[in-house]
């Protein structure tokens, strides 16, 4: 191979087994490895589907070679890598790279297991390990003694890159590493002499720097390289070649004996990402990392060939949504893809041959500029998951691959330094130790160049300011914390008040609670006994209403009594006397007829018995029509007088009803509507806000007082809310009282009410009774004058006696006589028919009295039951008192006058009287009580017994 030819950049896939994931994802196999070592097709299937139609519908891809899971390191190794290694020897640069999805064995195969087992190799290490050991093995084998190895790790994350070899740098001040591009300055001092040094003073530095102060630095120069000790430190790059030069400023590189120190770099180099692992959670997947092994080797008397090795692990290529990343992950993920985007057009842009290649755009590209398209031997290893769940990533790391297959390089021999400038180099390192140590030979104690004792003073006055301002720090964080754990200590007093505070709250709500429970209890009871009460006043009312009816009955039954029966029987009594008159009268004409018949033989003995009988009729003719209407018009004005105070007692009566059942009314409308309702809520409503105020101004004067007032003000708030309590039950109470006194007053003012009916009704009784005796004494004034009548007729019926016995032998006179006896007889009869007439009508009147009687008598039951439904609410009232009505706890009390100062009793209409002293009379056989009065109107009623001497 020719130097200036082109060659492919190897491109080998390596296909794992399912990993436990996967298996328990039970996601199928979609790639197909042909099971020959040394195949370079791979097929994937991204449809689903199975045997043949699977086969055919894959897409395969080919590759240099292709790695299934069953090959291991060794091979991999062999493969891939060891031609590489073989060149890197000759002096090429190579780099390798493992590109692919997370968890596909980027890792494994670039490091594997790189742990020594005494001082092996195990089966499971990878290309790095690998390569340390052989490249010492190569070395040694050839017997040469003139070569320097040396090794830096350096990784890339966010763009940013770290030297993971620098494991004492400060973390406050990570010393920054750039890429430094050192092709359009460079001096190529290839195949030249000249010792000319570079512009940038930093440039010998990067790659110097590490190694100058590091204890571990080894070299294996011949021993020509050390006899030249006194040259001066060459500031030359050595890694200069003619294409490209891309170093890393800062970064440091290790001096390697042999592979287990490279082993022990790479070690500590792993630990370093390690740590960042852990802090950053999965930082391997997200950063790529470059492992360079640098291989200075005599390739002449006066020249080392200079080779890199750059083992390339790259960040996993999953899709970021799938990868589940998010903020700073998916800005790792976009930084990623960012250089891997790029790495891909940059791979994308050499295949295709085009003009610009966009290495710029990342540091990645930056870094592998060299070995794309470069002069770089190259090879990448595609590492993929067989498994469906990842064939996306696989699909796409294979079109990948398949295109990195296309990039050419033109690999190129190393540069080459001269063997001066590398001895100068390594001199110059070598002087600076041996000064620093000869300064400590020569005086007690810590003893250094100048140039170092410079730049440790400055170190020093550096750490001063540091401990300064470490100390100012310390400072305010003590006083922070004094300050913190005083409020701790504040916050956690507070806890504590705020907890008793809170547990008393607890038991102040708990008492409330309590308090609203029993006042619901009232309220119950209190509802209860509103029942009851609205029930004896619907009792009440009907009573009253009964009382109305009966009023009313009685009034009409009074008007009935008193304007048809006894108008009709004045009336039918003066019609009577009328026709009794004319009667009279008639048969005095007849009587006149036959005396003057007889006149003519006895008229001088008949002349005074005419006159004196003619007198006598004519008398109690006059006597009656005077005295009749004269009577009855008394009468007629007692009934008159009755029927007035029976109305006027009905008009009082219905006021007072009226006027009790409007009261009822309110009180019943208060009861439904206000009783215990809103002013209790609102002064319940009133009590809860201002305690809560006043609990929310205590709170806050709590947060801004101290513990000590706590105490007080818990006193304070104690009585202040017992104080309210008091304050809002005597409100509620006053309130109640307030709204309850006019109420309690119409209640008053319906017993006056009450009291006043009881006393009209007495009244009106006593009134009845008079106006009744007024009527009795007036019939028997009637009587008296009738029975005086009746005893003037007698009187003179004597008279006539003694004259009619001279008259008696007289036939003409007898005849006449007979006739007249007769006609008197007739007389007789119709005055007998008024006497019958007047027992009748005194009969009437017993009636009408009987009637009223039992008018009042009907009036008592209603009375009575009334009475008993009063009796009933009061025997409710006492079985429940309304405590919480008024102050003292006790209903209003009843006016217990009498009359004006009654008892309950007495408030009550009166009883149906009893008269037990009354004689006993026998009516129609059988025995009753009667009235005094009663006994008068039964006595009038008599039947008049008829006269014993009947007038012959
Ligand atoms: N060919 C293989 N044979 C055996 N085990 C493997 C193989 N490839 C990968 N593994 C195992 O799979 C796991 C994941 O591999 P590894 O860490 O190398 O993946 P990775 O691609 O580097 O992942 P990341 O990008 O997240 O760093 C490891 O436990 C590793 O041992």
């Amino acid at each position: 191979m020719s130097e200036s030819e082109e060659l492919n950049i190897t491109v080998a896939v390596r296909c794992r087994g399912r990993n436990e994931k996967e298996i328990e994802a039970r996601s199928s196999v979609v790639v197909a490895i042909p099971d020959l070592t040394g195949s370079n097709e791979v097929s994937i299937n991204t449809t689903g589907e199975t045997g043949i139609a699977a086969q055919i519908n894959s897409k395969t891809y080919t590759v240099d070679k292709v790695f299934g899971p069953s090959a291991d390191q060794q091979l991999v190794f062999e493969s891939i890598a060891e031609p590489l290694f073989q060149d890197f020897i000759k002096g090429y640069n190579c780099t390798i790279l493992v590109y692919g999805m997370t968890s596909t064995g980027k890792t494994y195969t670039m490091t594997g297991d790189e742990r020594l087992y005494e001082g092996e190799l195990s089966e499971g290490a990878g290309v790095i390990p690998r390569v340390l050991f052989k490249i010492f093995d190569a070395l040694d084998d050839a017997c040469s003694d003139d070569y320097m190895i040396k090794c830096s790790f350096v990784e890339l994350y966010n763009e940013e890159l770290k030297d993971l070899l620098d494991d004492v740098q400060d973390a406050s001040m990570p010393k920054k590493l750039r890429i430094f591009d050192s092709t359009s300055n460079h001096n190529s001092i290839t195949g030249s002499r000249s010792s000319s040094t570079t512009n940038s003073p930093k440039y010998a530095e990067s790659h110097f720097s590490g190694s100058s102060f590091n204890s571990r630095r080894r070299m294996r120069v011949s021993s020509n390289v050390s006899k030249r000790p006194k040259s001066p430190v060459p500031r030359t790059s050595f890694t200069t070649d003619t294409n490209s030069a891309i170093h890393i400023q800062n970064l440091q590189e290790f001096h390697i004996m042999n592979a287990k120190e490279g082993i022990q770099l790479l070690q500590r180099g792993l630990r370093q990402r390690q740590v960042a692992s852990t802090k950053m959670n999965d930082f391997s997947s997200r950063s790529h990392t470059i492992f360079t092994i640098m291989l200075y080797k005599k390739c002449d008397d006066e020249n080392f060939r200079v080779s890199k090795m750059n083992l390339v692990d790259l960040a996993g290529s999953e899709n970021i949504s799938r990868s589940g990343a998010q903020n700073q992950r998916a800005k790792e993920a976009g930084s990623i893809n960012q250089s891997l985007l790029t790495l891909g057009r940059v791979i994308n842009s050499l295949a295709d041959k085009s003009a610009h290649i966009p290495f710029r755009e990342s540091k990645l590209t930056r870094l592998l500029q060299d070995s794309l398209g470069g002069n770089t031997k190259t090879a990448l290893i595609a590492t993929i998951s067989p498994a469906k769940i990842n064939s996306e990533e696989t699909s796409s790391t294979l079109e990948y691959a398949s295109k990195a297959k296309n990039i050419k390089n033109r690999p190129q021999v190393g540069s080459f330094i001269m063997k001066d400038v590398l001895v100068k180099s390594i001199t110059a390192e070598l002087i600076k130790i041996k000064s620093d140590l000869l300064s400590t030979k020569a005086k007690d104690g810590v003893y250094m160049s100048q140039e170092n004792y410079k730049e440790l003073t400055n170190e020093l006055e550096n750490y001063k300011t540091e401990v300064q301002e470490c100390k100012r720090s310390i400072e305010k964080l003590n006083s922070q914390n004094a300050i913190l754990s005083k409020e701790k200590k504040l916050c956690s007093e507070m806890n504590e008040s705020q907890k008793i505070k809170v547990r008393n709250l607890g038991s102040n709500i708990e008492y409330l609670y309590d308090k609203i429970d029993r006042q619901h209890r009232n309220e119950q009871e209190l509802s209860n006994v509103v029942q009851d009460l609205m029930h004896a006043l619907h009792a009440m009312q009907k009573s009253l209403q009964v009382y109305e009816d009966q009023g009313q009955r009685f009034q009409t039954e009074m008007e009935k009594v008193l304007y048809d029966n006894i108008g009709s029987f004045r009336n039918s009594l003066v019609q009577e006397i009328e026709k009794l008159k004319g009667n009279i009268d008639e048969n005095s004409i007849d009587v006149d007829v036959n005396i003057d018949f007889v006149s003519r033989e006895i008229f001088r003995l008949f002349e005074s018995l005419d006159s004196s009988s003619n007198e006598i009729c004519q008398k109690f003719a006059h006597e009656l029509s005077i005295q009749t209407p004269k009577q009855f018009k008394e009468i007629h004005e007692q009934v008159e007088t009755i029927t007035s105070v029976v109305k006027a007692y009905s008009s009082n009566l219905m006021t007072h009803l009226s006027s009790i059942s409007e009261d009822y009314n309110n009180l019943k409308d208060y009861l439904n509507e206000h009783f215990f309702k809103n002013n209790f809520q609102e002064a319940l409503d009133m009590h809860v806000e201002r305690t809560y105020h006043q609990l929310r101004l205590s709170a806050n004067s709590v947060f801004t007082q101290l513990r000590e007032l706590m105490n007080d003000h818990l006193e304070n708030n104690k009585n202040s809310m017992m104080q309210s309590l008091k304050h809002a039950a005597s409100e509620v109470v006053a309130k109640e009282m307030g709204l309850l006194d006019p109420v309690k007053q119409a209640w008053e003012k319906s017993l006056e009410n009450i009291n006043e009916c009881d006393k009209l009704t007495n009244d009106f009784e006593s009134n009845m009774d008079t106006a009744v005796n007024g009527v009795y004494s007036k019939l028997d004034l009637a009587r008296g004058w009738s029975e005086y009548t009746m005893k003037d007729v007698e009187r003179n019926l004597l008279s006539l006696r003694d004259l009619s016995a001279d008259f008696r032998n007289n036939g003409v006179i007898n005849d006449n006589v007979g006739s007249i006896k007769r006609k008197h007889t007739l007389l007789r009869a119709q005055v007998q028919n008024s006497a019958n007439y007047m027992q009748a009508a005194t009969q009437k009147f017993g009636e009408i009295d009987q009637s009223i009687q039992d008018l009042l008598s009907s009036q008592a039951v209603p009375q009575l039951r009334g009475e008993e439904r009063i009796e009933c609410l009061l025997e409710q009232l006492n079985e429940k008192p309304l405590k919480p009505l008024g102050p003292s706890g006790k209903t209003p009390k009843r006016i217990t006058e009498h009359r004006n100062t009654r008892n309950v009793d007495q408030l009550l209409p009166p009883r149906k009287r009893s008269y037990s002293n009354s004689p006993i009379k026998e009516i129609d056989g059988n025995r009753r009580t009667i009235s005094p009065t009663k006994r008068k109107v039964v006595e009038l009623g008599d039947p008049i017994e008829p006269n014993s001497e009947h007038v012959e």
